[in-house]
């Protein structure tokens, strides 16, 4: 396996190059960046590189393809073809329950070794197709309230997440691993239609460009940076009354509809809720409508929603507890 150059010419367009090197340059100098060994995280750091960066560079093998341990051996050679840090760790097993099983577990990992290294920052290399592509997931999954994609720098697991590529397309990323002679490993997974965003990429996004418009991706694309600039606005308004404990619902009833959504969603997650989806905030808005106390409805994540005279109060449902929700 060819592993890539050290950092010299050839160089890709230079308004290319310059894209890619002025985000990449605002980045904190001494960082951590999740290499998966594909195309996306092999641009990102042959541009750390390049822009004078010296990562410590994460693999987390999840072991779940025959060919795994050949992607871990991949990254570990490709850092210390940069003469870069290396870490690396294995699932401790192979099964597979789910994507967000996984990525739960490659988040850990980010967090251990973050925390052993002594470094919060953390690179990743989500670039815009990704962002359309997480923007159409989560309105099917029924996230209305916080559908917007990703954002370019998020605090998550005590990580501090930066994603200096989100707005370069991916045959940009090409383009660039083309001119600077990169190798990277294809992950045949991503052509496994079985999985949700796979359908997404391969087949709901081409179907919208050729029956619709050719700019669907990239009007998608505009619609995350505006809403992500709207979400950031309407978060400032109920950041402080998302911190307290129960909700009033005097209060609430009093603010604007789009509001107490925002609100609601910001409190849940707050509070531990796990994917707050749009039915979960229409739960609680239901509960706050209600002329008395003492209604009870069941939300995601094993969670529930108590609302007593004068404020919605939220708890974890027992074991096999009976409790109905708002669609039953
Ligand atoms: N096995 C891995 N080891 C280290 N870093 C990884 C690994 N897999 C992914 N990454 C990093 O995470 C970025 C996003 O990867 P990917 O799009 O596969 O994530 P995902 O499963 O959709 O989850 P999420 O988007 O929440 O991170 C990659 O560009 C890379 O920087």
């Amino acid at each position: 396996m060819l592993l890539a150059k050290a950092v010299q010419p050839p160089a890709p367009p230079s308004h290319l190059l310059h894209a890619i090197l002025s985000v990449v340059e605002e980045l904190p100098s001494r960082l951590l960046v999740g290499v998966s060994g594909g195309l996306d995280s092999c641009v990102l750091l042959d541009a750390l590189v390049l822009s004078g960066k010296r990562p410590i560079v994460l693999h987390f093998d999840h072991g779940w393809r025959p060919e795994s341990g050949e992607d871990a051996a991949f990254v570990g050679r490709l850092a210390a073809s940069y003469g870069l840090p290396y870490r690396q760790e294995k699932a401790p097993s192979a099964a597979r329950d789910s994507e967000a099983a996984a990525r739960r577990e490659r988040y850990d990992f980010f967090a251990r070794a973050s925390r052993s290294l002594g470094c919060c920052d953390l690179a990743l290399a989500h670039h815009a197709d990704d962002q359309v592509e997480t923007l159409l997931l989560q309105l099917l999954r029924g996230g209305g309230t916080h559908a917007r994609g990703m954002r370019e720098f998020e605090l998550r697991n005590g990580l501090r997440l930066h994603r200096p590529l989100l707005w370069i397309e991916r045959k940009e990323m090409r383009e660039y691993a083309k001119a600077r002679n990169l190798s990277w490993r294809e992950d045949r997974s991503n052509q496994d239609c079985r999985y949700l965003r796979n359908r997404v990429r391969h087949e709901l996004i081409p179907f919208l460009e050729e029956r619709f418009s050719r700019h669907a991706r990239r009007a998608l694309l505009r619609f995350c940076r505006v809403r992500i600039d709207e979400e950031e606005w309407m978060t400032g308004l109920v950041r402080q009354r998302a911190e307290e404990e129960g909700l009033s619902v005097v209060e609430l009833r009093n603010a604007p509809v789009a509001e107490q959504r925002r609100w609601i969603h910001l409190w849940l997650r707050r509070r531990g809720v796990p994917d707050v989806s749009l039915a979960d905030v229409e739960s609680v808005r239901w509960l706050a409508s209600e002329p008395r106390g003492g209604k009870q409805l069941s939300l995601g994540g094993g969670w529930k929603a108590i609302r007593s005279d004068g404020a919605i109060s939220l708890r974890r449902k027992e074991e096999g507890e009976p409790c109905v929700s708002i669609n039953s």
